[in-house]
């Protein structure tokens, strides 16, 4: 990962371009001018819906979902595609019958957030007729929800029960251009659905999607056939260009490229601050760790240098952040506040934050990139395409007129910058995406239809792993029982799999405990500026055998405190986080009880938790390098070179054998959750997997 060097200081030179890029047409509606900003009106819905660009396409739609199998609608961030089309299908008597009509989001946030302002626009209370569901957490009502938003991952798992899912009349996949490997697969999916069931209404929505690629994916020679089958339907996908913006939003560009963008953001954020009306502040980076640095280096100039700066109210917005602590994203800021928002790509699509006039794009964002020969798949902070960043200016003129700073050069804008992101689906690991689409019956897996193909070789990968963990065959089918309910269980196949073992060596109820901790992005709170302090305290749970087994104890002290917020308080533990653990456990426990696995506590023998933890992690093995003075491992499958993160309890403890939960790459490839293991354990647990290494590698 890039670090740059931090500029010295004063703010950016920015370079105000005269043209319009984002929101330039109003659409036909006249925009309002800056001293009328304040008093925009949020009261009249009605009316906000109607100025929507959408809106003058309202019959069109309705009449090529009506005559089309598949329309493909493009638009640009803020035409209302979201909010809107989901409406005029239920208007038009699509969820009538006790049909619903679907729409996905990639994002949890995205989901709550658009369901709850259509709730809103209908005047119904959320969780009736219109409802959401993501996963760990279902606000529908059977025979009563009408529209229903959930992340695609979430409809994909409800192919599980209903492979042609059968209650939906429409689905609508929105943000398609985003390409995120959730979306990819359903596409291919939902285009084998409609050969069962033509009736099936599919609506793709997308700010920018090459409408032409993807209307020959779902044109076939096959489909040209069920064309006269299927009378006055047209199997042929639609396109719709719906003309018109939000509002302007003006956009700046620095005039030399920033060494820093953390710095450089927090610049802005002042210089805007110093010189612009209110408004709030959107502010685009790449991960938690840049984003608790920007909120740092913003309290310290509250509290040394700017009087002007403690009118902000800041706000961090990232996946791992409880939600009650997301939610105040959307919370008005109080009289005479600004709220700087500070977020990662989750705010990238479908969110509207009312109060944002300004946006700031750092142009980066964290992105998947796995390597199928080493197996290791890492976060990278990555330049964004043209695609992203014009979804994130959108963020500014969502209810009214914004700017947007992007600390890039327009040069590079637009020489340099890609149009389109790589799909996720070409640079990620294909484990869980395997696992999926076995557990939906496709076998041929190579010859299933993607809008983007993946590597053979990260195909192949995913069939080896799968085969080791014992949940593929010899002829590459699911294994029974085991196949079958590692795909049952919403988590990784390797969570899963622990899960499996756990059942089989009676320690299941402190394996869901650590699968749950596991989900969560962290339970520890940020170090409050008393990092000595949290590594004291954080010491009190530690242990010898790692931090899988850290959690437990952590998990423990929880319960024997009575839940309290006091006790999470004094021991830098996250309650919200905590208190998600206790919700995912139990949905755990339910699906565990469900798919037929014991329950049952081990009573404090760890050697068989870290038993289980390797029979599902066997695949993350490492050695430390002999006479390694500076912790230096080398992966048995692979031979990268690893090191521990210093989050973990094994720092500079340096077992000679652990298994790590996952990879963070910044200088170096940081192991992050770490356990100690018995090498013996692995050739038991996974024979097939390390039968080619050399004997000298793993004792016997
Ligand atoms: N929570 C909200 N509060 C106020 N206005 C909102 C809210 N949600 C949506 N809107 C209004 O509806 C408009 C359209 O939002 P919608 O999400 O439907 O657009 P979209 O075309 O799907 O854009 P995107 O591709 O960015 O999701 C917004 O620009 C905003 O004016």
């Amino acid at each position: 990962m890039a670090r740059w060097t931090p500029p010295q200081g004063g703010y950016l030179k920015m370079n105000v371009d005269g043209r319009v890029q984002v929101g330039g047409g109003c659409a036909g509606i006249s925009c309002v001018a800056r001293d009328e900003v304040e008093s925009f009106g949020y009261s009249n819905i009605e009316r906000q819906k109607q100025r929507l660009p959408v809106y003058k396409y309202r019959t069109a739609i309705l009449y090529l979902v009506e005559t089309h199998a598949t329309t493909i609608i493009v638009g640009e961030t803020g035409s209302g595609k979201t909010t809107q089309i989901p409406q005029f299908l239920k208007e038009a008597g699509w969820a009538d019958g006790g049909r619903v009509i679907a729409c996905t989001q990639p994002r949890r946030l995205a989901v709550q957030a658009v369901s709850s302002r259509v709730a809103e626009e209908m005047g119904v209370k959320l969780g009736e007729e219109v409802g959401y569901t993501i996963r760990f957490e279902d606000f529908t009502k059977n025979g009563v929800t009408m529209i229903k938003f959930l992340t695609d991952g979430v409809l994909l798992r409800e192919m599980m029960d209903d492979p042609l899912l059968t209650k939906y009349s429409v689905i609508m996949v929105d943000e398609a251009h985003e390409r995120s490997i959730s979306t990819d697969i359903l596409l291919g999916l939902l285009k084998k659905i409609q050969r069962r069931r033509p009736e099936l209404r599919l609506v793709i929505s997308s700010a920018t999607i090459e409408a032409k690629s993807m209307s020959s994916f779902f044109t076939s020679k096959r489909r040209r056939q069920m064309e006269d089958e299927t009378v006055g339907l047209k199997m042929e996908p639609a396109i719709l260009s719906v003309e018109g913006r939000g509002f302007t939003v003006q956009i700046q560009y620095v005039e030399e490229p920033v060494s820093n963008y953390i710095q450089a953001a927090v610049s802005t954020i002042l210089l805007i601050n110093d010189q612009e009306p209110m408004g709030d502040i959107l502010v685009f980076l790449t991960g938690q760790d840049d984003i608790d640095s920007a909120v740092h280096l913003l309290h310290e100039d509250i509290q040394n240098r700017s009087k002007n700066s403690s009118g902000l109210l800041i706000l961090p917005l990232y996946s791992g952040l409880p939600r009650a602590e997301q939610e105040l994203v959307f919370a008005p800021a109080p009289r005479g506040k600004r709220k700087v928002v500070i977020s990662t790509n989750i705010a990238e699509t479908s969110l509207t934050l009312e109060g944002i006039v300004y946006v700031i794009d750092s142009g980066f964002s964290k992105q998947r990139f796995y390597n199928p020969i080493s197996d290791i798949e890492n976060l990278v902070v990555a330049p964004i395409s043209k695609a992203s960043a014009r979804q994130r200016a959108g963020r500014a003129g969502r209810v009214r007129p914004g700017k947007c700073y992007r600390l890039y050069t327009e040069e590079y804008f637009v020489k340099e910058m890609p149009n389109e992101g790589i799909p996720e689906i070409q640079r990620s690991n294909l484990v869980s995406c395997v696992i999926q689409l076995k557990s939906l019956g496709i076998d041929n897996i190579l010859g299933f239809e993607w809008p983007a193909s993946p590597s053979p070789e990260a195909m192949v990968r995913a069939l080896e792993v799968l085969y080791s963990l014992g949940v593929l065959d010899d002829d590459a089918k699911l294994t029974s029982p085991d196949g079958f309910q590692v795909a049952e269980i919403p988590l990784d196949p390797m969570i899963a799999k622990m899960i499996l073992s756990s059942s089989q060596l009676g320690c299941s109820e402190e394996i869901i405990t650590i699968a749950a901790v596991l989900s969560i992005q962290s339970i520890w709170v940020s170090s409050r500026g008393a990092q000595k302090e949290m590594d004291e305290v954080k010491l009190r749970f530690a242990t010898a055998e790692g931090d899988h087994v850290t959690f437990l104890n952590v998990y423990k002290g929880f319960l024997q405190s009575g839940k309290s917020s006091q006790w999470c308080y004094r021991n830098f533990v996250n309650y919200h986080a905590m208190k998600k653990v206790l919700e995912v456990r139990e949905q755990l426990r339910r699906t565990a009880q469900r798919i037929g696995l014991v329950l049952k506590s081990c009573e404090g023998d760890i050697l068989i938790v870290r038993k289980a933890i390797t029979a599902g992690f066997f695949a993350n093995a490492c050695n430390l390098e002999a006479y390694s003075h500076n912790g230096k491992y080398k992966t048995i499958r692979g031979s990268q070179e690893v090191y521990i993160h210093p989050s973990s309890v094994l720092f500079r403890v340096n077992p000679k054998w652990v298994i790590y939960h996952s990879l963070v790459s910044t200088d170096k490839q940081y192991m992050r959750n770490v356990i100690s293991i018995d090498p013996s354990w692995l050739r038991e647990v996974a024979p097939h997997f390390y039968q080619h290494q050399r004997p000298s590698s793993i004792p016997h």
